[in-house]
């Protein structure tokens, strides 16, 4: 494989993006319409998203081209595409189409090389993603767990915690999360964490914001009911617990972000010190409190911080209110920190972290696998000023719990 002429040759592509996964996606179709059914095509607001994740693990993948984590990242990758039905003739499909896509969209700077490298590469990646889905066959697992709800807690009209169990004991370490897919909405599948160490009974929690707009939120919010069957996909993240039991940790979660880290402090024990910051856009939606007080009664050396932006504030203030306190607390060279919340904040903060003394090996947060939610891209620079995203919040009410 050769890096340098895989990101150079991606970096053109890039630039006409929207073209290319449009060109790939007709190329596919048309030579292999028997692959429509793995994509949901009867929502096309989904087709859009899913034209957009397709080369958002694309650049996921040029950026890590030389990362050790890479391997796992794609087996797991494989692992998890179990669950859309994927076999070895697909992904060899899949890559005749990305190569033709990507030979008409580079134009000139294609050439019998640059084929030759993405060749190679696209080879490399499925043969590692194969893997990852085959080992998962051999440890006897299901391409998907089929998992009845046992408890709901709705919180205001946008946010819901779900029990569910399983049909067969998910193997996950707390701190994971899993994609979740309602069988009505087929194809359709987004990544919430696990909010629970593993229980004797194998349920898990789900924590559920809703997203303006978004297809599986609001089915798992508004028409979810006790009784009903989701599907889980295999578990994955590495947002797990690696801090010895002698060093001190800090968890910062906003949102729904409490829901692994909810989980990783169920799994300490009382020696741990840890500092805990809960961010929430104002102080209904910290909608978890009595887990909180009973994780502080049984863990003496934790300290909790609640955190949200001063009454008729924006949401965002949250996050500068959060700064001012890191910045006022000490020992920033010793801790470990983990992180989960909405993406730009576990950004912001994880760029922040160094400058009070963290040293950035130190600061964990998961990549979560590319959802390409949100906005669509821009086609390039000129496109993002003409048409700015608008920032995707939510639009909730009033969050006091009602069954
Ligand atoms: N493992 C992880 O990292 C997990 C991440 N999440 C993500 O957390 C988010 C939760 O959404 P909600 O519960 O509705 O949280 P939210 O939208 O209410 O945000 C809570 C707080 O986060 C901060 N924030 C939100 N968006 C921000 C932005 N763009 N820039 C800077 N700060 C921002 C603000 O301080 C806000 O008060 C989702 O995006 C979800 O995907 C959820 C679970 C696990």
């Amino acid at each position: 494989m050769d890096p340098e002429i895989l990101r150079s040759s991606f970096a053109v592509v890039e630039r006409r993006a929207e073209f290319a996964v449009k060109y790939f996606y007709s190329h596919l179709f048309r030579h292999h319409p028997e692959i429509r059914g793995l994509f949901p095509l009867d929502f096309p607001g989904d087709m859009e998203r899913q034209r957009d994740r397709l080369f958002a693990a694309l650049t996921h993948v040029m950026e890590r081209l030389e990362d050790p984590g890479l391997p796992r990242y794609l087996r797991e990758l494989g692992k998890d595409h179990r669950k859309y039905r994927a076999e070895p003739e697909h992904y060899a499909a899949v890559g005749a189409s990305l190569i033709a896509a990507f030979a008409v969209v580079a134009g000139s700077a294609w050439n019998a090389e640059v084929e030759k490298a993405w060749g190679e590469a696209y080879g490399a990646i499925t043969n590692v993603m194969l893997q990852g889905a085959w080992e998962a066959q051999q440890h006897g697992e299901p391409p998907w767990w089929d998992a009845e709800v046992t408890a709901r807690t709705r919180h205001g009209d946008d946010l819901v915690v779900l029990t569910v169990r399983p049909h067969r004991r998910l193997r996950y370490s707390p701190g994971q999360y899993v994609s979740v897919n309602v069988p009505h909405l087929p194809g359709i599948w987004r990544p919430y964490s696990l909010a629970n160490a593993p229980r004797a009974d194998h349920t898990v929690d789900l924590h559920i914001s809703r997203v303006e707009d978004g297809l599986l939120s609001t089915a798992l919010v508004r028409q979810t009911r006790k009784g009903d069957v989701l599907r889980l996909g295999a578990p994955g993240g590495e947002l797990t617990l690696r801090t010895p039991v002698e060093r001190p940790l800090t968890l910062i979660a906003a949102g729904t972000g409490w829901a692994p880290v909810k989980a990783l402090l169920e799994q300490l024990d009382d020696t741990y010190e840890a500092r805990l910051f809960l961010v929430a856009r104002d102080t209904s939606y910290l909608y978890d409190r009595g887990a909180v007080e009973r994780l502080r009664a049984r863990l003496p050396r934790l300290a909790v911080t609640f955190i949200t932006p001063a009454p008729g504030r924006p949401k965002a203030q949250a996050t500068e209110r959060l700064l001012t306190a890191l910045g006022n607390r000490a020992g920033w060279t010793r801790h470990d920190v983990y992180l989960a919340g909405p993406p730009k904040l576990v950004e912001e903060i994880g760029e922040t972290l160094p400058s009070f003394g963290t040293p950035t090996e130190r600061i964990f947060h998961d990549v979560l696998a590319p959802s390409g939610q949100g906005n669509p891209r821009p086609v390039g620079a000129a496109e993002w000023l003409l048409d700015r995203p608008q920032p995707s919040w939510h639009n909730p009410s009033s969050r006091a719990p009602q069954v």
